[in-house]
């Protein structure tokens, strides 16, 4: 995950559908993790917290993920990426949401590379 929160500046809650999120890190999951969570999803109460514990829990809702925004100039296309949030992105695949609420930070080609190294022309296309 992204050291703390991304920066509050320029940063936008929205929700976008989980298929639009790229996720470029293979994750390492605990899926008792991911079952509470998809409880969560399902407005149930969860049998398992994980620690360290959630500060508050709002049924139906996880808390949002941080995403990074690159447009490409280019050829107009929109990359949404996710580097941490590995159990919620599992958790809203496994419990059918489609829709993932998010905190969107739009970043430039050099602060995408800073996560992708040299993968980013492959990933998005070159300069
Ligand atoms: N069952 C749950 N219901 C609601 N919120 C939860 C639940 N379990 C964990 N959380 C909260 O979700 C947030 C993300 O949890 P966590 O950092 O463990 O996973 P992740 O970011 O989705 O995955 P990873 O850290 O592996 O990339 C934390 O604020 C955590 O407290």
């Amino acid at each position: 995950m992204l050291a703390g929160s991304i920066q509050s500046r320029a940063v936008k809650q929205q929700s976008l559908p989980l298929s639009s999120l790229l996720r470029p890190i293979p994750p390492v999951l605990d899926h008792r993790k991911i079952d509470s969570m998809v409880q969560t999803l399902q407005g149930a109460t969860p049998d398992f917290i994980p620690t360290p514990a959630p500060e508050s829990i709002t049924p139906g809702h996880l808390p949002p993920v941080d995403v990074l925004h690159y447009h490409s100039e280019k050829d107009g296309k929109d990359f949404y990426f996710v580097f941490g949030g590995c159990h919620r992105m599992q958790a809203y695949e496994k419990a059918g949401v489609q829709m993932v609420d998010c905190k969107v930070l739009k970043v430039t080609r050099g602060m995408l590379k800073v996560y992708l190294g040299g993968s980013v022309d492959a990933l998005v296309g070159e300069e």
